[in-house]
């Protein structure tokens, strides 16, 4: 069953993360996501490491919207590969429980295991056994959906091998100039019916480095497209995101821009000109900004 997800996810992590500060309240991101709500966002994208339930259980309350017409996605902070930080909590069901009791929320709408790196060594679990608690945390009600984040076709071969409820989805860094984030993971996780999520679909536009060839011609071409409909390049971007039958989590300090992101239903790219996008976006140089494997953030 194709899934209801609201086709722009509103991030509570990047610009947001204040993970080990997680008791005082960032009022910014509480007024940032009550005008994202009172405009019309109705997805939220949160995790464990982001530290910012308490700012999401306060914009619900304060937007006043039925909890039924809200998509709330969190994440099992499982950590990075060098496994020097992850959850507090004894298992991602038990980690779900007090995101729950944080927010004040009965359930979520889609739960993720963050990233891959789960072992018995350093968990006391398996990832297999890891992906368990998932499907009981949904057999609960207290996760409508589960998914995965940052798997690559390695790590998604091992869980369909045991699961008895296949991941909904797979959210990982995707745009334009990052078409996959490992490879083959987009085709596989599309052809085995789990849906990509695209973290920083935005990236082309603050991380391109301006004075490369190939990075302008992208941009200028982005630019025209904008000027062709009438539209930002930034909606530009998350339409071509959306054309790939991907779901676009973005976030913004600026209601103006909140607004922008909603408003791309009015328009289509021909699929030459998603063509295009991607050809050009595809000779840019590779911008990865999470979960690089040689290197930790959490350090
Ligand atoms: N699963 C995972 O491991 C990860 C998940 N995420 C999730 O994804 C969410 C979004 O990630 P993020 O990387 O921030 O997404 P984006 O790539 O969409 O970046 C959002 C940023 O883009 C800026 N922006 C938008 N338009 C423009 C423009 N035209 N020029 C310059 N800057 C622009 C915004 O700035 P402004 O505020 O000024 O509007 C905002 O800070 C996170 O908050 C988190 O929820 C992110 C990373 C990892
Ligand atoms: O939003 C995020 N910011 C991060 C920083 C480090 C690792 C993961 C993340 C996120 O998911």
């Amino acid at each position: 069953m194709a899934l209801a997800i609201p086709q722009i996810g509103f991030g509570t992590g990047t610009t947001w993360y204040k993970y080990g500060r997680e008791s005082e309240i960032d009022q910014t991101l509480v007024d940032a996501l009550v005008s994202a709500l009172q405009v019309g966002i109705t997805h939220l994208d949160g995790a464990e490491c982001y530290g910012t339930a308490l700012e999401t259980r306060d914009a619900i309350k304060k937007a006043n919207i039925p909890r039924e017409k809200l998509w709330i996605t969190e994440k099992y902070y499982a950590g990075d590969s060098s496994h020097k930080s992850k959850s507090k909590a004894a298992n991602p069901l038990a980690a779900l429980k007090e995101i729950l009791r944080l927010e004040e929320l009965e359930y979520v709408d889609l739960y993720l295991l963050h990233s891959p790196y789960i072992t018995k060594e350093t968990h006391g679990f398996t990832l297999e056994e890891a992906w368990g608690y998932l499907e009981e945390a949904q057999s609960l009600g207290l996760a409508k959906n589960i998914g995965v984040s940052n798997f690559t076709v390695a790590d998604l071969e091992k869980i369909l091998k045991v699961a008895k409820v296949k991941p909904q989805v797979n959210q990982i860094e995707y745009n334009a100039f990052l078409q996959d984030q490992t490879p083959g993971v987009v085709e596989f996780s599309q052809k085995n019916g789990i849906l990509i999520e695209a973290y920083s679909p935005l990236a082309p536009l603050y991380k391109g480095d301006k004075s490369i060839k190939e990075v302008k011609e992208f941009l200028d071409y982005v630019y025209e497209l904008g000027k062709k409909y009438g539209k930002s390049d930034t909606q530009v971007l998350l339409k071509w995101v959306l054309q790939k039958g991907i779901i676009p989590i973005t976030t913004s300090t600026k209601t103006e821009r909140v607004k922008e992101f909603l408003k791309i239903d009015d328009f289509q790219l021909e699929p030459s000109e998603v063509e295009k996008i991607t050809t050009l976006g595809a000779k840019a140089p590779v911008v990865r900004q999470y979960w690089v494997p040689e290197y930790s953030k959490f350090d």
